[in-house]
């Protein structure tokens, strides 16, 4: 089982863990609302380590990227494997035609 997967797995057996031991369960507690600031404030601190930071800090402000964005998606009862479909679906047709074919 690769990494995400058993992340998924973890974040849907921690979501009503208790809160006082468990971070997924404290997220959980507080809301979608709390989750998506959460995801959006890491995003930034990324983009941050990326213009400013050293490559340690750009890896680990990506690993809190994947860990809030799986969070709020086990949240949204969104699979892993919907979005990994979606990356699927999509390979092979350019970034550059896909936007081409919406201004058409
Ligand atoms: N991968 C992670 C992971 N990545 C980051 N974090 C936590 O995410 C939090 C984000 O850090 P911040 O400094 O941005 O947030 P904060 O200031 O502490 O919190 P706020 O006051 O802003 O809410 C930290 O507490 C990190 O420890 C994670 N917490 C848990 N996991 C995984 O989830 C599993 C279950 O965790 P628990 O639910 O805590 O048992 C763990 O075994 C790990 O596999």
């Amino acid at each position: 089982m690769d990494t995400l997967t058993r992340l998924e797995t973890t974040i849907a057996n921690r979501r009503d863990a208790d809160p006082d031991t468990s971070y997924v369960a404290q997220l959980s507690h507080r809301g979608v609302p709390v989750m998506a600031r959460k995801l959006g404030e890491e995003a930034v601190e990324a983009c941050v380590a990326a213009l400013s930071g050293s490559r340690e800090e750009l890896v680990g402000e990506a690993a809190d990227v994947l860990f809030h964005l799986m969070v709020l998606l086990s949240a949204k009862d969104v699979s892993l494997a919907e979005v990994l479909a979606e990356l699927d679906r999509r390979e092979g047709t350019s970034g550059i035609d896909e936007k081409n074919s919406r201004s058409a």
